[in-house]
């Protein structure tokens, strides 16, 4: 492709190991690395090379990226963006700081986070939380432009990492706790243009929908006329959530992007009759134009709050005998997906906790959830044990897929809650949220897993369980290791065919951000952000102690206290010069 400079070029990069050259290691979402030096035989002996004071105390989600000599981070608010050159990992390289907008902190749902920054074509593009996308020149750290992907005055901004594809960079939005009507947004990596946005919801010039060829993946079929609008009552689709805050994946050879909307607004049901389309929603987009090739809906007309922006991670399975070209989703609402991801036909779909309840499976004939009334939530009613929490049985933390193993790797939560809506009015700019929530343990007492997963068969062939949810998100390496952290802090190393644990570190927050590998100078090396945060741990965050503040969130965690504290480290692990050079 004539336009593809950038593209080519990070198609390219990401086949090189020694570096991560894109949040999510490389276009598939993968997060897996060939690199094997450190491995299941030595990780034991692992150690601290080097370590770095953020200069922040709210959470760290995402992770560094590393091209050639340089390392790239970007912290929660106010995202500061380091670089750092690996040769003198002593000195900081450059630090951008973008202007403050002091309207953007009170109106981030789950705390004040970032996802990390990408890389395209000599710069680096950060997302900053009041909805300013920026391009920076790699080796200064100055603005190249800046762009306004929306405003914190009307609840929107900006958590999530950009992905560059081609000559665009790609960016969601949040705010789907202030109805905010979700989009995706392509500017161009060199002039910061908007080239394409496509909405969540409202009429097909805004969603980019095609009534006549868009498919609609539960029946095979064109979405066919207003297949978003007629779906809401009223006007309530322009205050419709279906926000964009989560990952992107990209699939070279179809030229197509993936990625899931989230909740609609309000989370009160009773407010919006419906399906609510195409909030909570899987999404295959051209990426030079927008256009949808196709949707499929996971919680038609959401009562939990079961945002679909989890993770697409892109794979090919074997189907009646045939590979076919797929993508494995774990969703909010407790069921793992393998979708064909050429037409959003439903390959598999299982429950990837058996506590999920909500919901008593898929309906063969309609590929929707077959809801158990006892577990749908209205206004005025509080709805009890109802598994899984909002927090899903996995939130923002990505799952490592496993080549040699066919298995996903996937840190999780398991949690249920009471639910008890109630009605809202609309103002631009304050909560549209409609629920009180308290959330609880799963069965068993336990807050947090760890498994090896198969997505075909719906098994779980090995778990760890944590005291709290698992938030920050896995790697998986050539080495048979798989790494995560803990929300007490603790970096883990596990057998990827057992789930032993070959090694652990006390981290000094809590982890919520996603480790990596690279190569530096002939040694291999694991990154990893430790700071405590996100929603899982906003009451230590923000400093909330009533139970039910942070969206239900506050009361489960409080004895977190116990175990870490707020501060923000980059932690870089790697083996002692003797075993590494022994392998
Ligand atoms: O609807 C939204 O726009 C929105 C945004 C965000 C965000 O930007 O972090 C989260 C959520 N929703 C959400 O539902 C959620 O569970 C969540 C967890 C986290 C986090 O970083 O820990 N963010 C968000």
């Amino acid at each position: 492709a004539t336009s593809g400079s950038a593209n080519e070029s990070l198609l390219q990069m990401q086949k090189n190991p020694n570096d991560w050259v894109m949040p999510t290691g490389t276009y598939n979402n993968w997060r897996y690395s060939t690199l094997d030096q450190i491995n299941s035989k030595n990780v034991k002996n692992l150690q601290v090379a080097w370590t770095m004071s953020t200069g922040t105390d709210r959470g760290l989600e995402g992770q560094p990226i590393v091209i050639g000599d340089m390392m790239y981070y970007e912290t929660s608010y106010p995202n500061y963006v380091y670089a750092v050159n690996l040769n003198h990992p002593d000195q900081i390289a450059w630090k951008y700081t973008p202007p403050r907008d002091s309207n953007a902190p009170p109106v981030a749902c789950c705390d004040v986070v970032n996802r990390g920054p990408a890389y395209g074509d000599g710069m680096i593009f950060v997302d900053a939380l009041d909805a300013r996308l920026y391009a920076l020149n790699a080796k200064t750290g100055k603005v190249v432009w800046s762009a306004d992907n929306g405003h914190p005055k009307d609840g929107q901004t900006m958590t999530g990492a950009p992905m560059v594809v081609g000559n665009n960079v790609i960016v969601g939005i949040a705010g789907g706790e202030y109805g905010v009507r979700g989009y995706i947004t392509a500017y161009n990596i060199h002039t910061g243009k908007m080239v394409w946005r496509g909405y969540s919801e409202g009429p097909s010039k805004d969603t980019l929908i095609d009534p006549a060829t868009t498919i609609n993946g539960a029946t095979g079929k064109p979405v066919g006329p207003h297949s978003s609008i007629k779906t809401w009552k009223g006007d309530e689709w322009k205050v419709g959530g279906g926000t964009t805050w989560g990952w992107y994946s990209y699939d070279p050879k179809l030229n197509l992007i993936y990625y899931g909307s989230g909740n609609p607004g309000t989370w009160n049901p009773s407010q919006r009759p419906g399906k609510n389309r195409w909030s909570m929603t899987i999404w295959a987009r051209n990426p030079e134009t927008g256009k949808v090739k196709w949707v499929y809906q996971m919680t038609p007309h959401d009562g939990w709050d079961y945002d679909g922006v989890n993770e697409m991670v892109l794979v090919n399975v074997k189907y009646h005998g045939k590979e076919v070209p797929a993508l494995v989703h774990f969703d909010r609402n407790g069921f793992s997906y393998v979708m064909n991801r050429e037409n959003g036909s439903p390959i598999a779909i299982h429950k990837y906790d058996p506590s999920v309840n909500w919901a008593t499976g898929i309906n063969p004939k309609t590929n929707e959830p077959i809801v158990d009334p006892a577990k749908m939530t209205e206004a005025g009613k509080d709805v009890k044990d109802i598994c899984p929490s909002s927090q899903g049985d996995k939130d923002e933390q990505p799952v490592s897929y496993d080549p040699k193993t066919g298995l996903f790797y996937a840190p999780l939560n398991h949690l249920c809650m009471s639910y008890q809506a109630f009605n809202v009015k609309y103002k631009a700019g304050f909560p549209f949220v409609g629920a009180i929530v308290n959330m609880i343990p799963g069965p068993g007492g336990y807050r947090g897993r760890f498994i090896a997963y198969n997505p075909m068969t719906g098994k779980t062939e090995w778990q760890i369980h944590d005291m709290f949810q698992d938030w920050g998100g896995a790697l998986t390496t050539a080495g048979n290791v798989a790494f995560y952290g803990t929300l007490k802090g603790m970096f883990r190393a596990v057998d990827i065919k057992t789930g032993k644990i070959l090694y652990q570190f006390k981290t000094p927050s809590g982890i919520i951000g996603n480790p990596i590998t690279y190569m530096h100078d002939g040694k291999q090396y694991v990154a990893v952000l430790s700071g405590v945060g996100g929603w899982a741990a906003i009451g230590m965050a923000d400093n909330l102690h009533k139970s039910s503040a942070g969206l239900g969130a506050v009361g489960l965690n409080a004895t977190l206290t116990d175990y870490t504290n707020l501060g923000g480290t980059l932690m870089v692990f790697s083996l002692p010069s003797k075993v590494a050079s022994a392998n």
